[in-house]
């Protein structure tokens, strides 16, 4: 894929995009074979493949420039400010919101963030587009509330030119640098969800609550989980770290199944519940708990045929293998975007075997990619 801003050394977060697509794939498949060595695997399965551009639906865009000329990309380097906004990774129509979105910060006087100065107000943009219909759910991450009337005066403006805007909200993120966003989220519209469909099943994204961010790939991952767990015929199951519920609503949409999903995310949970009403499944319980001490409450009672797992990049972490290891249930799904701490986990789930393994890459012109593995009890 041709990026003009990486050829001109703005960017550089796509460290494989000068590597050929095919050999970008077997160099995943390889590295994901190098992490399981040694562990034997009954059935590899071809990497599913991405779209090479135009396949991201979310932008967090760092805001600097001026409120004159804002620039949405990168963070300030040696004081200069790269815009990302023709970023080929981005869908055409998530591009044309861009200009528009810097004509907004300039008729809403806010102030971009300057981080050396500690001045300013807006720090970061994030807009996320759903397939459906292109709906867009757009947030506003601020220093402080200080400019939240003026922002809130301006948006009417921007509704007309971007009608396709679902969702608007602004986050306050007091803190100097440190993480995105902050603990308080003030809905801008009555619409506090996006809609989005995955296989015809409608998933539901609030502001704080993750989503996937290649639909095609994603949408083929859930197919496939579906698909695995159609044929092990089992009865329940529990869909840990689910947000959403992407996995374990596919899963229960074609198999009669009772499904647990837990999930930290109180958010996320909400849009699980709306989720599985909309679609008129019953024996459904979503809870927003910690997944380890979840596991650990139900310890040997309930256990059910199936237990699903899609952590964060930390992985599920020693004492929760330990836990599903003594609950053994007869099969576990591991899916990963990081496949060096699911091998690590899936050597201490003692009294398991691999039965197949399937890479998708859901993050092209990078090292990353994401795995779903199916494993059974011994
Ligand atoms: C990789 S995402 C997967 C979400 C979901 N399975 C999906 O397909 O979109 C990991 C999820 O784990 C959640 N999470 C993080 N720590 C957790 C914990 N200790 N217990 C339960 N969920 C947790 C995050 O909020 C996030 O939604
Ligand atoms: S993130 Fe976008 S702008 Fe940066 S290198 Fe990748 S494709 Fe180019």
């Amino acid at each position: 894929m041709q990026c003009a801003l990486h050829a001109a050394g703005l960017c550089y977060s796509c460290q494989w995009i000068d590597k050929p697509y095919t050999q970008q794939l077997q160099d995943k498949h390889q590295d994901l074979e190098r992490l399981l060595s040694g562990l034997p695997v009954e059935t590899w399965l071809k990497t599913v493949s991405s779209e090479q551009s135009a396949f991201r639906n979310k932008a967090k865009m760092v805001i600097s420039g001026s409120v004159e000329r804002p620039v949405l990309g990168l963070p300030l380097k040696d004081g200069v400010a790269v815009d990302l906004c023709d970023c080929p990774l981005y869908p055409p129509s998530m591009r044309d919101a861009f200009p528009l979105l810097k004509q907004f910060i300039q008729r809403a006087g806010l102030t971009p963030y300057n981080v050396e100065r500690r001045r300013g107000e807006l720090k970061f943009i994030l807009l996320t587009q759903s397939r459906l219909d292109d709906g867009l759910m757009l947030r506003f991450v601020l220093r402080s509330e200080v400019k939240l009337q003026q922002l809130r005066d301006a948006l009417p403006w921007l509704q007309q030119l971007l009608p396709q805007l679902r969702v608007i909200s602004a986050n306050i993120q007091p803190i100097h640098m440190a993480v995105l966003e902050g603990e308080q989220e003030i809905m801008l519209t009555q619409q506090q969800a996006l809609e989005e469909h995955f296989n015809e099943i409608p998933l539901f994204v609030r502001p704080r609550s993750f989503f996937q961010t290649n639909p095609e790939v994603a949408e083929k991952l859930y197919a496939t989980a579906q698909e695995w767990v159609a044929e092990l015929n089992i009865r329940n199951m529990w869909d840990l770290f689910c947000g959403v519920g992407g996995f374990g609503l596919h899963c229960a949409s074609t198999s009669k199944i009772r499904l647990t999903g837990i999930e930290i995310s109180a958010e996320a949970i909400e849009c699980a519940k709306r989720s599985a009403q909309a679609i008129g499944l019953e024996d459904i319980h979503f809870d927003a708990l910690d997944s380890t001490q979840f596991a650990e409450s139900k310890f040997q009672q309930d256990i059910p045929e199936l237990v699903l797992v899609n952590p964060p990049r930390r992985g599920i972490g020693a004492e929760l293998c330990r836990y599903l290891s003594q609950m053994a249930p007869d099969y576990i799904i591991y899916s990963s975007c990081n496949p060096q701490t699911m091998a690590k986990d899936i050597r201490q789930l003692t009294g398991y075997r691999i039965i197949k393994v399937q890479p998708f890459d859901m993050f092209p012109h990078t090292a990353h990619y994401e795995v779903l593995t199916l494993l059974q009890r011994q």
